[in-house]
């Protein structure tokens, strides 16, 4: 240990023992804190499940209970926010900062440390700058010399005069050099030379110039991002998650974010990292999920569905360009626009089988609403009468006798969930109105729930309708008559394609001014690739007051013919009715060694652009089998010693990858089959098709079968450049007769070929 590092060194040990010393103050207080909020507990008779139906006049006064709710929340934060000061003690403990700074600002030299938190002394002096104060930016973005950073007052310059970087493990320094780099290559190797790990890591330590430009963004309403496999999209969403929360403490919560992610094994594998950072996740939803939600009843059939369906069914192009290009919004606004009333379908609304409100009472209602007002206005004034007239309606019901003798012939058990809250009426008449009051809200609660859901239109017929203007507008009846055609048979089957799904929403939303959430701020999208420019509409649509981060990469295009950056960026702006919008390309790969990356790159016709991070590892094997099929190449491959952790096979279907998985249970070889409905990788050996294992990463990768006859189109040499992308430290592609057209012709000395089992 030279003296700079023992000098360092002193100032670690030191930092530590502050650390320790408020780690004591703060168990204390937590302790203090949690006997606080069981005793509050223990006093708090829960009770307070409030109707959502009609919120009653008796719960509403129930003030006693909104208090002892208030200071349950109360005492619960507190001990929550103790918690979190704990957490972060803990890690700072271990390591309390990475970088350091030397600057002199004003003839005035000073040194600063940045690390995971900002931890002052008890004199309130800065031991540790937090990653994402103002300051922290020049660690990231400066090179020696006059540098500018910004701060909530302005724009500020200092001279950098020295810029260093450590790697402090258990308080101890393990590393330690000065840079001029912005963050230099030697902690970025040791960071990706690490094995793969269940779960994504935080890159605070190790954040680059370009990546910074993404996390630090705070100017523009869209931040377009195209990033090639491995260039840190994914990081850099969640390290922005972090830095937007503590920019904007007061203003935004980890609630009104929402990331839509690939994938549900996606969802888990970033699930530690903004808690690493000390702060809450994000919501994380993907594109099925919120669709399911919104089309009850209806299986909407997945994007995996699709990809899986279009391997074998040929969809005419030009009808996959009519549904998924800005022209179908467009026409959707014009549709929209010229409906006459008597255009609108109305429909009925049943309780059980009998109908509640006619469509054509409905349409009465309709009717009679001012012509001058918009027909969203209508509908919407129709939905409130219709409320009315319900509640109305339940009111009577609820004093009749056939509603009294019902609730009579509760149970005991039955009849006090009823009361709920409300159990201590001093007259029992009173009691008994109330119960059977809300015994008929409970019983026609769904009515009220299709009124509100404006199932009063027939939004299906209404779809149908517009199909039929659409096909007329853009010269293509018959295709789009086809369209209509197997769309309302796949009704009759409760399923929805894809293709259908969110226009169908959107339209119901332009018709009924609906389905929007105002109270989220920023939507993250990944993976921008696998979604139409329909379905980016509908997402700014139902988050009309986020700002968008959608970040992808073209070249890892799975379910759709890939665009270009440019004309996505123009039509998003058309569609997002935005000048406000930046784009960042990122297009250096971290994740694979050097040798993975230069092959997966010369997979690709425009690949030319992609650089790899210099960390070298062995070249790329491809297997070419003889007759006896994979397989066999597969098994005596796995049954080979490998110093790497993780394995995946990863397959172009779903099928595939249950096949491979049956065969090597078979053997004897422990496997999991990942399925679309998992959330965890739960071995070190997995199989699962390519859609799965869409942003995550493992040491070595086998694809599957990479012959001509299983990646046949020209368009599938982009699954076998997201197959090996995935790949950290080892690729292996094993074939069955010829290879993938693309891949027999690249540069023979990317790989080494091995022919098997002649
Ligand atoms: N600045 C960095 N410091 C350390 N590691 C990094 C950095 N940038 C990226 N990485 C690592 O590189 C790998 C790829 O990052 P990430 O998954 O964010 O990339 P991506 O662009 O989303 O990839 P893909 O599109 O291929 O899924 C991860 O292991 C990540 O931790």
């Amino acid at each position: 240990m030279n003296d700079e590092q023992k000098k360092e060194q002193q100032r670690v040990d030191l930092v530590i023992t502050e650390i320790k010393a408020q780690q004591i103050l703060v168990d204390d207080q937590l302790n203090k804190a949690h006997q606080e909020t069981r005793a509050v507990e223990g006093n708090y008779t829960d009770n307070a499940s409030i109707n959502t139906f009609e919120i009653d006049d008796a719960s509403e006064t129930n003030a006693e209970v909104q208090q002892q709710r208030q200071l349950v929340a109360r005492v619960v934060e507190t001990e929550n926010i103790l918690k979190k000061q704990g957490a972060t003690l803990k890690a700072l403990a271990q390591a309390p900062y990475f970088g350091k700074v030397d600057i002199t600002e004003a003839a005035q030299p000073m040194s600063l440390y940045i690390g995971l938190a900002s931890f002052q002394d008890k004199q309130q002096h800065f031991l540790v700058y937090d990653w994402r104060a103002p300051i922290a930016a020049i660690y990231y973005n400066g090179t020696l010399g006059q540098v500018t950073y910004t701060t909530p007052s302005g724009a500020r310059t200092v001279q950098l005069t020295n810029k260093r970087q450590f790697t402090i493990e258990n308080g101890q320094i393990t590393n330690m050099f000065d840079t001029d780099e912005t963050v230099g290559d030697e902690m970025l190797q040791y960071a990706l030379g690490q094995q793969s790990d269940a779960y994504m890591q935080n890159i605070v330590a190790t954040i680059q110039k370009e990546q910074n430009d993404i996390i630090r963004d705070t100017k523009h309403d869209v931040l377009l991002v195209q990033g090639v496999a491995g260039s840190g999209k994914t990081s850099a969403i969640l390290q922005r998650i972090a830095y937007l929360l503590y920019h904007a403490r007061r203003e935004l919560t980890a609630d009104q974010i929402v990331l839509f992610s690939p994938n549900r094994l996606f969802s888990h594998y970033i699930a530690d990292v903004l808690p690493s950072l000390g702060e809450r996740n994000m919501r994380q939803i993907t594109l099925a999920e919120f669709l399911d939600a919104r089309l009850e009843g209806l299986n909407v059939q997945s994007l995996f569905n699709e990809y899986e369906i279009n391997q074998i069914r040929h969809v005419p192009t030009a009808l996959n360009q009519a549904m998924e290009s800005v022209k179908l919004v467009t026409n959707l606004d014009a549709y929209v626009a010229q409906l006459a009333p008597t255009d609108l379908k109305f429909a009925d609304i049943y309780h059980v089988d009998q109908v509640i409100f006619s469509a054509y009472h409905s349409r009465i209602i309709f009717n009679r609403l001012s012509p001058k007002l918009s027909i969203g206005e209508r509908l919407l004034q129709t939905k409130n009468t219709l409320i009315k007239e319900l509640k109305r309606k339940l009111a009577h019901l609820a004093e009749s006798a056939i509603v009294a003798k019902e609730v009579n012939q509760l149970t005991v058990d039955e009849y006090q969930a009823l009361l709920g809250s409300q159990s201590a009426f001093h007259d029992l008449a009173r009691q008994q109105a109330y119960a059977q009051k809300q015994y008929v809200y409970k019983k026609y609660q769904p009515i009220y729930d299709a009124i509100y859901n404006n199932y009063f239109i027939d939004i299906f017929k209404q779809y149908a309708a517009f199909l039929q203007y659409y096909g007329t507008q853009i010269g293509q009846n018959a295709m789009l008559a086809a369209k209509e055609e197997t769309f309302l048979t796949e009704l009759e089957y409760h399923r929805i394609d894809l293709q259908d799904a969110v226009p169908l929403l959107l339209l119901r939303d332009m018709l009924t001014k609906n389905g929007q959430n105002r109270e989220i701020k920023h939507l993250f999208i990944d993976e921008m690739q696998d979604y139409s420019l329909v379905q980016l509409a509908y997402l700014k649509h139902a988050f009309p007051n986020a700002k968008l981060t959608i970040l992808g990469d073209m070249q890892q295009a799975l379910f759709r013919t890939s665009t270009n950056l440019h004309f996505l960026a123009a039509n998003l702006k058309t569609l997002f009715k935005t000048n406000n919008l930046a784009t960042i390309v990122l297009n250096k790969s971290y994740r694979s060694t050097q040798e993975i990356t230069n092959f997966g790159k010369a997979l690709l016709e425009k690949g030319a652009a992609i650089t790899a991070f210099t960390r070298h590892g062995e070249l790329p094997v491809l297997l070419r089998t003889g007759s006896r099929g994979c397989l066999p190449v597969l098994l005596e491959l796995l049954q080979q010693p490998t110093q790497q952790k993780t394995t995946a096979i990863i397959t172009k279907t779903q099928q595939q990858a249950a096949m491979v998985s049956h065969q090597l249970t078979n053997a004897k070889l422990a496997n999991n089959l990942m399925t679309a409905t998992d959330r965890e990788l739960k071995a070190d050996l997995v199989v699962l098709p390519i859609y799965l294992a869409k942003g995550l990463e493992f040491d070595r990768v086998i694809a599957y079968d990479v012959s001509a006859e299983n990646y046949a189109k020209p368009t599938d040499a982009a699954i076998i450049y997201t197959i090996a992308s995935r790949a950290m430290h080892e690729l292996v592609l094993i074939a069955d007769g010829p290879v993938n057209q693309q891949l027999a012709q690249i540069d023979p000395s990317l790989y080494r070929k091995l022919i098997v089992n002649k």
